[in-house]
C-alpha cells in the first residue's frame, strides 16, 4: 500500500545547526500518528518542511506517492495535504463562517476571478457551515471570533482544516492553552475525524495524545530515536529518559 505521507532522508539546518537530521518516517493511510519530543526537538520544523513553509536541504517528502519537496505550499494544500498551526492564525474580527469560507477560497485556484467566487459562494457557504457543524460550531457561523473563547477558536481552526477535504491533516499542538474541559472537547473531537483523514499530530499533553495515538514517533535533537506502536514506545527507556522524565 502506498503510505499518506513517506518522508526519507530529510535534513534541515539553521546556521549549522541541525533542527531535523535524517528524519524518515512513513505514515500509512488512516493512520493516527503521534510525534513527541522535548522543546526544540525539531517537530514543528518537521511540519514546515511538510507543509513547504520552510524548504529541505536534502531529503523526500512524499504524500500519496507525490514528490511535494520543491513545490509550492499551495499545491500541496491542492493534492490534500491541510494543517493546524501551534500560534492560531484566523481573522479576529470576522465571523466563524467567513474564516471558514476563507480557507475554502484559498483552496480554490480561480479565486481570483469575482465572478466565479459569487457563482460558487452558495457552495461554500453549504460546505462551511458543515465543517463548523462537524466541530460542534454549528450555531456559531454567524458569531465573530474575536468574541468567541480560545477553546472555540481551536475548533474553528479545524473546520478551516476539515472544510479543505484533507487526506492528510498536521496538528500542531492542538490542545496547547486550553482547559481541562475544552481538552475532552477537543479529545472528543478528533475521534469523530473519519479515516478517510490520515493524521499527524505533535501534542504534549499525553493524556489526550495517548488515547488518540496508534503509533507515535520521538525525536530529539531533530532525530527520530524511537518509533512504534504506543505500547512499545511508551515502554521504552529512551522515552523515558528523554521525554517522561522518569
Ligand atoms: N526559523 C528558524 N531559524 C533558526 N532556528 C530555528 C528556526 N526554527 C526553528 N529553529 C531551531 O530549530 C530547532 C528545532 O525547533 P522546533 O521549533 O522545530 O522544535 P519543536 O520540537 O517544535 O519545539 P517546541 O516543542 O518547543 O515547539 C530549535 O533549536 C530551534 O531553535
Amino acid at each position: 500500500m502506498t503510505p499518506a505521507l513517506d518522508i526519507d532522508g530529510l535534513n534541515k539546518r539553521f546556521g549549522g545547526l541541525p533542527a531535523t537530521r535524517n528524519v524518515s518516517i512513513r505514515v500509512m493511510p488512516g493512520e493516527r500518528r503521534l510525534i513527541i519530543g522535548p522543546n526544540g526537538a525539531g517537530k514543528t520544523t518537521l511540519f514546515n518542511l511538510i507543509t513547504g513553509d520552510l524548504t529541505a536541504d536534502t531529503g523526500s517528502v512524499k504524500l500519496f506517492g507525490d514528490e511535494l519537496v520543491g513545490m509550492p505550499t499551495e499545491k500541496r494544500v491542492h493534492l490534500g495535504l491541510a494543517r493546524t498551526y501551534q500560534i492560531l492564525t484566523l481573522f479576529p474580527r470576522e465571523t466563524l463562517l467567513h474564516n471558514v469560507k476563507l480557507a475554502l477560497l484559498g483552496l480554490n485556484p480561480i479565486r481570483w476571478n469575482p465572478w466565479t467566487v459569487l457563482a460558487r459562494r452558495q457552495d461554500m457557504t453549504v460546505a462551511a457551515q458543515t465543517a463548523l457543524k462537524q466541530v460542534g460550531l454549528g450555531d456559531s457561523a454567524d458569531r465573530i471570533v474575536s468574541e468567541t473563547s480560545y477553546g472555540e477558536r481551536r475548533r474553528l481552526e479545524f473546520a478551516m482544516a476539515l472544510a479543505q477535504k484533507p487526506k492528510v491533516l498536521l496538528l500542531d499542538e492542538p490542545l496547547a492553552g486550553l482547559s481541562q474541559e475544552e481538552r475532552k472537547t477537543v479529545g472528543a473531537l478528533l475521534k469523530t475525524i473519519p479515516r478517510e483523514v490520515t493524521i499527524v499530530m505533535i501534542e504534549h499533553d499525553m493524556d489526550t495524545a495517548l488515547e488518540f495515538a496508534e503509533r507515535i514517533t520521538l525525536l530529539h535533537y531533530g532525530e527520530v530515536i524511537v518509533e512504534g506502536t504506543r505500547a512499545e514506545v511508551v515502554a521504552d527507556p529512551r522515552t523515558r529518559e528523554v521525554y517522561l522524565g522518569d
